[in-house]
């Protein structure tokens, strides 16, 4: 029996020679005074899952807010599908670390998701029937619809991240940046974030992330690693290597199992440091 070669796969937005998401040459980030990212150079495929990665205060969520276009580059340039960050950021969705519920404002799960279609909406106009639609799909996509009518304060910390996601993704949106999406929920709802993140490429959707789960960073098509500047940026395997670990997390804070399990893709981060380099 022959057996024929698999068709190629479906292209999607990063295949080769695709426009990339996002460009940056000599890229510097202030965070008022405080050089947060030093002069640094990147390319990010586009339709694709990046993970970004680093220790605590590397830099992680500046160049996410950079990507968004709510902090220019003090130095050095940056664009995302060749405009500036600015310009595109109608068309992305931004989910932050954390988000304040506001005291005394009683919002509703699908309050907070209607939010998401206000970019193309604005905030006094009437929503049209495939603006709710879109709210609709964002909230089932994310299992809140069953929590539409409940207020915000009411909510355990996973079931309002949900939310919030449902918000992104609730917008027009092209580029997705989620910061830290999936750090301290329960398996539930971290699973129905992380079943999204990998999803949403396949809708055509460039997707950039946070973490400091390093399985989960091997798992992405494309990871940036941080350490007040860009260490690596490339492939799981180009990244996620002991060389470049050690170059951002610190020599001795790596270690791999005495005896391996058949899944351990990368070496262990034993005592993190900051970006500092402080444990
Ligand atoms: N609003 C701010 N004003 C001044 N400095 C800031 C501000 N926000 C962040 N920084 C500093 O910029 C640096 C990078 O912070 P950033 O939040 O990007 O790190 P991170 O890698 O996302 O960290 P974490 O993993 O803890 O979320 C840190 O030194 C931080 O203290």
């Amino acid at each position: 029996m022959t057996s024929r070669p698999a068709p190629p796969a479906e292209p999607r937005t990063g295949g080769p020679g695709a426009a990339p998401l996002a460009e940056a040459r000599g890229l510097e980030l202030r965070r008022g005074t405080h050089l947060a990212v030093a002069a640094s150079d990147l390319t990010l495929p586009a339709g694709r899952l990046v993970a970004v990665i680093g220790p605590n205060g590397s830099g992680k969520s500046t160049l996410l807010h950079a990507l968004a276009g709510t902090l220019p580059p003090s130095a050095g340039t940056l664009t995302v599908r060749g405009e500036s960050p600015a310009r595109h950021a109608r068309r992305t969705a931004f989910v932050m670390q954390t988000v304040e519920v506001p005291r005394g404002v009683p919002l509703t799960v699908r309050d907070v998701v209607t939010m998401g279609r206000y970019p193309s909406t604005g905030w006094f106009r009437r929503m049209r029937a495939a603006d709710r639609a879109a709210v609709q799909a964002a909230m089932d996509r994310m299992d809140v619809t069953d929590l539409a009518g409940r207020h915000l304060d009411e909510l355990s910390g996973g079931q309002r991240q949900r939310a919030y996601v449902a918000q992104g993704i609730a917008q027009e949106h092209d580029v997705l940046l989620l910061d830290e999406p999936v750090t301290g929920l329960d398996l539930v709802s971290a699973r129905t974030i992380d079943h999204l993140l990998h999803e949403e490429p396949e809708r055509g959707v460039s997707v950039v992330y946070t973490t400091h789960d390093l399985d989960e960073a091997a798992a992405a098509d494309h990871v940036v690693l941080m350490a007040g500047r860009v260490v690596a940026s490339g492939t799981p395997a180009e990244v996620l290597t002991e060389a470049h670990l050690e170059t951002a997390y610190g020599r001795g804070a790596l270690h791999r199992p005495a005896t391996p399990s058949a899944g351990a893709a990368v070496p262990f981060l034993d005592d993190p440091v900051d970006g500092a380099g402080r444990r």
